[in-house]
């Protein structure tokens, strides 16, 4: 069987400028320790600005903290104002992009034929793109949140190869769950994260549904990561606002030490 790594990924959103985030680096490579980073990954999504701070405290300190950016463009150079290529998060080191957040999708349109994009713009530089999924509350209602979420699924990935979709994460985030406080319950998580995986393998095969990492993300805190970590399909977290608190993102990585007070 694949041992997938966990993956505990900040996304900071629009929040903190670069002197705001190499304190925030700081603080939190404070609190991590080797042991950490051998047992979980552990990234920050930040906004592009932070990016050259981040990267230069990261390389500088030698910390094992991976980052990346919270979206990058589908296209490779030209007259695209405001975006920012693959080519320039790949120059500064960037691990990770987001690609097709629900805030992304919502507020800007994007389509999965647009992620799907992004995500091969990415991988042609070496990133990993974390490819969001999720749906909205009224299709959670009908009853037809899997069903959604493997069309999303197959829609976000269309273009990528195996060993593509290998390199790549996937991240569901239920839309309602995401900034409400309202986490999705984990065997509602699980049942989403599963039929993702069933749909890689019946895309591509086994080998795939089992390489390929799958977050939950929406509302996850310390005091929840463990219970969400222990479904079998669920390999890590994309944290919005407790990724902001270095005490709470911390206690997420550590998700293990809270299951093990808890028996
Ligand atoms: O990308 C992160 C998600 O949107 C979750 O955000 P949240 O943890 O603030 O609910």
């Amino acid at each position: 069987m694949t041992e997938r790594k966990p993956l505990m990924a900040g996304n900071w959103k629009m929040n903190l400028n670069h002197f705001e985030a190499m304190k925030h680096v700081q603080e939190l490579a404070f609190s991590l320790n080797d042991k950490d980073f051998d047992a979980v990954d552990v990234a920050v999504l930040v906004p592009f600005t932070d990016l050259r701070s981040v990267q230069t405290l990261v390389q500088g300190d030698k910390l094992r903290i991976r980052y990346g950016a919270q979206d990058v463009s589908e296209h490779a150079s030209g007259a695209y104002t405001g975006d920012i290529s693959a080519a320039m998060l790949g120059k500064l080191d960037c691990a990770y992009v987001v690609v097709g957040h629900s805030e992304r999708r919502q507020y800007h349109g994007e389509t999965d034929a647009l992620v799907a994009a992004k995500a091969l713009a990415a991988l042609k530089h070496g990133i990993t793109p974390i490819v969001c999924v999720g749906e909205h509350l009224d299709v959670r209602k009908s009853g037809e949140h899997v069903a959604h979420c493997v069309e999303q699924t197959r829609g976000s990935l269309a273009g990528l190869s195996a060993d593509q979709v290998k390199a790549s994460v996937i991240a569901y985030e239920p839309v309602w769950a995401i900034g409400t406080g309202e986490v999705a319950t984990p065997e509602d998580a699980q049942e989403v994260c599963a039929a993702i995986r069933a749909e890689l393998a019946s895309l591509f095969d086994e080998s795939v549904a089992a390489a390929t990492k799958i977050l939950y993300g929406g509302s996850v805190k310390g005091a929840n990561a463990a219970e969400l970590m222990a479904q079998a399909d669920i390999d890590g977290a994309l944290v919005g606002g407790a990724s902001l608190d270095a005490a709470d993102f911390t206690r997420i990585i550590r998700y293990r030490d809270a299951a093990v007070a808890a028996s």
